[in-house]
């Protein structure tokens, strides 16, 4: 009897000292946790083996179970009990227990597309801060933001490695270290500046032409908008990318595109458990896919480098080719870079642009007076494929923020961490070492604090805040009866909070992107609207896209089934 008890106390003490060597060196290194799970039974079993002392009556077996059973039971029920319990540094945090417990519950919701409403109905239950995870809070008090997301804010959080399963050659966008990302960041800032972006401009306008001619062809049938959207974005990023060599792509672009869009959901999954995701990358079915989608990128990036580019692209600066006494970065960095601007460009501002068909092909008074302006701006036979007028067009630019704003195509922003040697205090809330920390844009967007009726697509607010109409009529809404909405608001009456208005993300990490994105949105809005009327599909239920727009990170885009017709 005492030998039997002897082992089951040494196993106890032992996944109590494992539990606490696990919480100080955090790792997601399988030899590490291999050794730790496996080694210290065996080692004891070992011991008591030699010194003769293991329970006589029972079979090796039994013994081998005894062992493994209590030291892993034990140190589950550490990790349990520290996590719910009063001294864990969130401790005075609240949310869920199950996802106080584990990020395995986020991750589960992430891999379902259901992330944002998850987080913000948590916010609404248990208010600004939340603990969405053991060591993760999401916030939605656009005041901390600043402290944050600002200049003197936090490193990039670790969900990045789970979407990317590489501990090293990390693309940009999750580089923890802020010294190594702002380094990295220059050469993208040189080829995203507006110098650059007046470069792009014949690229963008040849592109988005080629979707103005294609169209016409389209006429009488119903087509799903949200496909043409994909098509341009692939292409123009692609083109930024890889430069010429994107026409390469065209010919096998749907495995291409199909093999990234199959990884998202492992992408959203395990960038809640970036551990697990490791140990799913020893599966070939898992790693299959990733490693061919990557293996294309790898050929483009060489061809690329290999035959230069005609035409600047994104690639001549994320290549140095600008500073001609730089040398290149290794290639694995340039194949990072260009997946990064595809993943990162081209899904996005896609779902922007189907999100902002959908919001004006449902509003018909806002389709009616953005039309207006945009007729307004343009002379007859003056193109609209280039970015001269595009400061004329505030109405333009308030259905583009709203837009955004109701439907984010990266409805939870990005994480940031505490650094592990020190906590930090944001507003009245102190934030322990090693916490990840949300500011949890699609939570803020919709909160009624900073947004006076949320729920409602209301470009005016925009031109309300900035002093440009005095006043402007709420519209007809669910849960309103009145066919003229609640009647007229000035600015003042309201609350809007631009804060808490953050798409694109905040502060020095935030999108490097955004004024591409905002050049090829109102470029491809001001065409088609000039060119084209818009109609939803006969019949269609409009509640199909809410339904259908779903959080994996990037939110997909639903289908948007439209006929068209010819305006001049
Ligand atoms: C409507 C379209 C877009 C939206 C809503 C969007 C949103 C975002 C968000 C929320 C982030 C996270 C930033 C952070 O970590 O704080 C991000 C990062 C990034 N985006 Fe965009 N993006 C869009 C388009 C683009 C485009 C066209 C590009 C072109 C290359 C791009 C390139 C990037 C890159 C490189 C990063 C990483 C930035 C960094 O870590 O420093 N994005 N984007």
């Amino acid at each position: 009897m005492n030998a039997y008890w002897d082992l089951v106390l040494l196993c106890v003490y032992a996944a109590i000292v494992a539990h606490q060597i696990f919480r100080r060196y955090e790792t997601y290194s399988i030899a590490f946790h291999s050794v730790m799970l496996i080694g210290p039974p065996a080692i004891i079993g070992a011991v008591l083996w030699t010194l003769d002392c293991l329970p006589v009556e029972m079979p090796a077996l039994g013994v081998i179970s005894l062992l493994y059973g209590t030291y892993l039971g034990v140190l589950g029920v550490s990790i349990v009990a520290y996590r719910l319990g009063p001294w864990h540094p969130l401790a005075s945090f609240p949310g869920p227990v199950a996802f106080r417990t584990s990020k395995l519950w986020m991750a589960g919701c992430a891999a379902a597309g259901r992330e944002c409403f998850v987080v913000k109905a948590l916010h609404e239950e248990y208010g600004d801060v939340v603990r969405t995870g053991p060591n993760e809070l999401s916030i939605r008090d656009p005041s901390l933001v600043g402290r944050i997301m600002g200049a003197a804010g936090l490193q990039k959080g670790p969900n990045y490695l789970g979407m990317t399963l590489t501990h090293d050659g990390l693309p940009m966008v999750g580089i923890q270290d802020v010294d190594e990302h702002l380094r990295r960041r220059r050469s993208w800032n040189r080829g995203l500046n507006s110098a650059a972006l007046k470069e792009y401009e014949p690229l963008l306008a040849g592109r988005v032409a080629e979707l103005a001619r294609l169209l016409p062809t389209l006429q009488e049938k119903v087509i799903q908008l949200d496909d043409q959207f994909a098509q341009i974005s692939h292409k123009i990023m692609s083109d930024m990318a890889f430069g010429e060599n994107s026409k390469i792509m065209e010919g096998d672009q749907k495995k291409f595109w199909a093999q990234l869009d199959s990884g998202v959901i492992f992408a959203a999954f395990f960038s809640h458990v970036p551990w697990l995701g490791f140990y799913a990358m020893l599966i070939p079915l898992v790693a299959g896919p990733l490693q061919a989608f990557l293996g294309r990128c790898r050929e483009f990036a060489i061809k690329r480098m290999l035959q230069g580019s005609e035409k600047r692209d994104l690639f001549y600066y994320l290549n140095h080719e600008d500073q001609p006494n730089r040398p290149s970065p290794p290639i694995h960095q340039l194949v990072d870079d260009g997946v990064l601007a595809i993943v990162a460009g081209s899904d996005t501002t896609s779902t922007a642009l189907t999100s902002f068909f959908y919001c004006l092909l449902t509003h018909s008074e806002v389709y009616a007076a953005l039309l207006q302006e945009v007729d307004n701006c343009y002379q007859d036979g003056e193109t609209t494929l280039n970015t001269a007028r595009h400061g004329k067009l505030p109405y333009m630019d308030a259905v583009i923020n709203e837009s955004l704003r109701v439907f984010p195509p990266a409805p939870n922003g990005s994480l940031r961490q505490v650094p592990r040697n020190a906590g930090v205090h944001a507003g009245t809330i102190f934030i322990p070492p090693g916490t990840a920390v949300c500011c949890h844009l699609y939570s803020m967007h919709l909160d009624p604090g900073n947004f006076s009726y949320p729920e409602v697509f209301w470009p005016e607010r925009w031109l309300l805040a900035s002093g440009k109409i005095p006043s402007a009529t709420l519209p007809r809404h669910a849960g309103c009866d009145s066919e003229k909405g609640l009647g007229s608001f000035a600015a003042s009456a309201l609350n809007h909070n631009e804060v808490a208005f953050m798409p694109f993300s905040y502060g020095p990490m935030n999108c490097v992107g955004k004024n591409l994105a905002m050049a090829e949105i109102r470029m491809v809005a001001c065409t088609l609207l000039r060119q084209f009327d818009f109609r939803l599909q006969d019949g269609w239920d409009p509640a199909e896209y809410r339904r259908g727009f779903k959080d994996y990170g990037i939110a997909t885009r639903p289908r948007l089934p439209v006929t068209i017709s010819r305006r001049r």
